[in-house]
Order: C-alpha cells, then sequence, then structure tokens
C-alpha cells in the first residue's frame, strides 16, 4: 500500500548565533494510511522536532536534509488542512482573544471554502464530536472558560476541522490527570478510526503510546533506534534501549502492559 508519509534519510539541525545543534539523523520512515504511528524517546531525543519537519513548522534558519513526501496527496501538504496539529498545551494553539467558535469556523472557512454560517454549523457539529458538553453554548465561550480538558477537545476539533489526512499529537495528553487523559487518548482514537487519518502519537510514555498505537518507532540522540508492530516492541524489542525504556516503567504500569501483550490485545 503506498505510504501516506515516506521520510528518506531525513536530517534536521537547528542553527542559531553561528552554532549548529543536529536534532534528527538519518530518518528513514513511512506513516501508513489509517495507522496510529508513535514515536517515543527521552527528552531531546527530537520527537518534536520530527513532528515540526512533518508540518513544516520549523524554523526557516533550520537545515533540512532528505526528503518528506507524501505519495497519496500529489501536491505540497499544508498546515492545517492536511495535517492538523495538537499540542501539549492548547494555548499554543487556540487564541485568548478569540471564541471557541470564531476559531474553529475560520479554520473551516480557510480551508474548506465555506461562508460563515456553515462554518459555524460545522464548529458546532465538530464540538459535538470531540464530546464538549452544551456545544450550541460553547461556540460563543472563550478558551479561559473551560477546563484544561475541555481546551484540549477544542483544540482537537480545530485541528481535525478540515478533515486532515494525517492528525499529530505531541505529548497532547502529557499535561492532564490521567483520567482526562485516557479520555482524551479514547477521544483520538474514534475520530482517527471515523475520519480515516493516519496518526502520529508523539509521547516519552511507552506505556501510554503501547495503548493507542499499531507501531512504535523509538527515538534516542536524534536516530530511530527501531521501528515495529507495537505488540513486538513491547514483547520482543530488538535493541536494549527499547528494553531499557520499557524497564523504566516497571514497578509503574509495565506490568498491566505486558500482560495485555501476552494476552494478544495490542496487535
Ligand atoms: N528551536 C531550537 N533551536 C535550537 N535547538 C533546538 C530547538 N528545538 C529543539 N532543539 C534541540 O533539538 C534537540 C531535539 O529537541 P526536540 O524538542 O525535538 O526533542 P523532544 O524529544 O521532542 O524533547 P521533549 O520531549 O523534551 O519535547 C534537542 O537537543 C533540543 O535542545
Amino acid at each position: 500500500m503506498t505510504p501516506r508519509v515516506f521520510l528518506q534519510e531525513l536530517g534536521v539541525s537547528y542553527r542559531s548565533n553561528g552554532t549548529e545543534v543536529e536534532a534528527l539523523r538519518d530518518i528513514s520512515l513511512e506513516i501508513r494510511t489509517g495507522e496510529r504511528l508513535a514515536i517515543i524517546g527521552e527528552s531531546g531525543s527530537g520527537k518534536s522536532t520530527l513532528a515540526l519537519a512533518i508540518a513544516g513548522l520549523l524554523p526557516a534558519s533550520t537545515r533540512i536534509e532528505g526528503r518528506i513526501d507524501w505519495p497519496e496527496l500529489g501536491r505540497v501538504p499544508q498546515n492545517g488542512r492536511d495535517i492538523g496539529f495538537v499540542f501539549q498545551d492548547p494555548a499554543s494553539s487556540l487564541n485568548p482573544v478569540l471564541t471557541i467558535g470564531e476559531q474553529i469556523a475560520e479554520v473551516a472557512r480557510t480551508h474548506l471554502g465555506l461562508n460563515w454560517r456553515q462554518s459555524y454549523k460545522r464548529a458546532e457539529e465538530l464540538l459535538h464530536r470531540v464530546h464538549l458538553p452544551d456545544p450550541a453554548s460553547a461556540l460563543s465561550a472563550f478558551p479561559h472558560q473551560l477546563s484544561g480538558g475541555q481546551r484540549q477537545r477544542v483544540a482537537i476539533a480545530e485541528a481535525i476541522a478540515a478533515r486532515p489526512a494525517l492528525l499529530i499529537a505531541d505529548e497532547a495528553t502529557s499535561a492532564l490527570d490521567t483520567i482526562v487523559q485516557a479520555e482524551i487518548v479514547t477521544l483520538i482514537q474514534e475520530l482517527i478510526v471515523q475520519d480515516g487519518m493516519s496518526l502520529l502519537f508523539i509521547s516519552h510514555d511507552i506505556a501510554l503510546a503501547s495503548e493507542i498505537a499499531d507501531r512504535i518507532a523509538v527515538f534516542r540522540y536524534g536516530r530511530l533506534v527501531e521501528i515495529a508492530d507495537t505488540n513486538r516492541i513491547v514483547t520482543a524489542p530488538t535493541e536494549a534501549y527499547t528494553r531499557q525504556l520499557l524497564d523504566a516503567h516497571m514497578g509503574l504500569d509495565v506490568e498491566p502492559l505486558l500482560r495485555k501483550a501476552e494476552a494478544g490485545k495490542l496487535s
């Protein structure tokens, strides 16, 4: 099957004040149509850089090598239209001085060519889809009037407003408490299936990644350590570093994670 996104020998270096920091080196991988791919790794391993590179959001001064192709699309992808991005902090994507309705409708209007009335209708439908209580009233609310979990639901609604082919969730649940985190993960899974999107799920948490992903890619120091089906990564990692990440969960939540893998529920 043609992959949705294909990275070939991608390298990224940040440049500032005459110095260069290499954030990614020689990354080749594909994101398949409709799949949920998790990127895991410690802080500084290059996960966010990968997401920003795919979304075309890296600073202009950045040196980028290799290729990022979208074989199905046949044109240069547009952030917001072909790619929806959900950040850890919803404040990164939500404008505090605009109502929820205005900001979601704006995405629909810009990318789907709808008029304002149609865009607001779509915004209300989207708020309903992300299970925000009372979507009609939420349209006229401002971000600060919502809880953290509700704001993240709105950020997700905005990210999927233009029906993107790829949804990138960069530590999208890390700032939330465990129960809200589980609800948001469930929501993302639901939307991915309903809309046929591919998901790039970025997390430092291998247990969480294994809950949501079909495949997991392990990053370290800007390199791809290994990539495989979730079940294989969790039960039979080939790299010592992946085993270390699994061991780091020992005593926390690796037990349920491994039990599920043994019961074959992760495949
Ligand atoms: N704008 C930038 N300018 C210079 N260096 C940067 C910039 N952004 C990231 N880096 C560096 O690039 C490397 C990879 O960072 P990146 O944020 O991609 O890692 P990460 O795995 O997402 O980390 P975290 O989990 O902490 O977000 C790090 O060494 C980081 O310090």
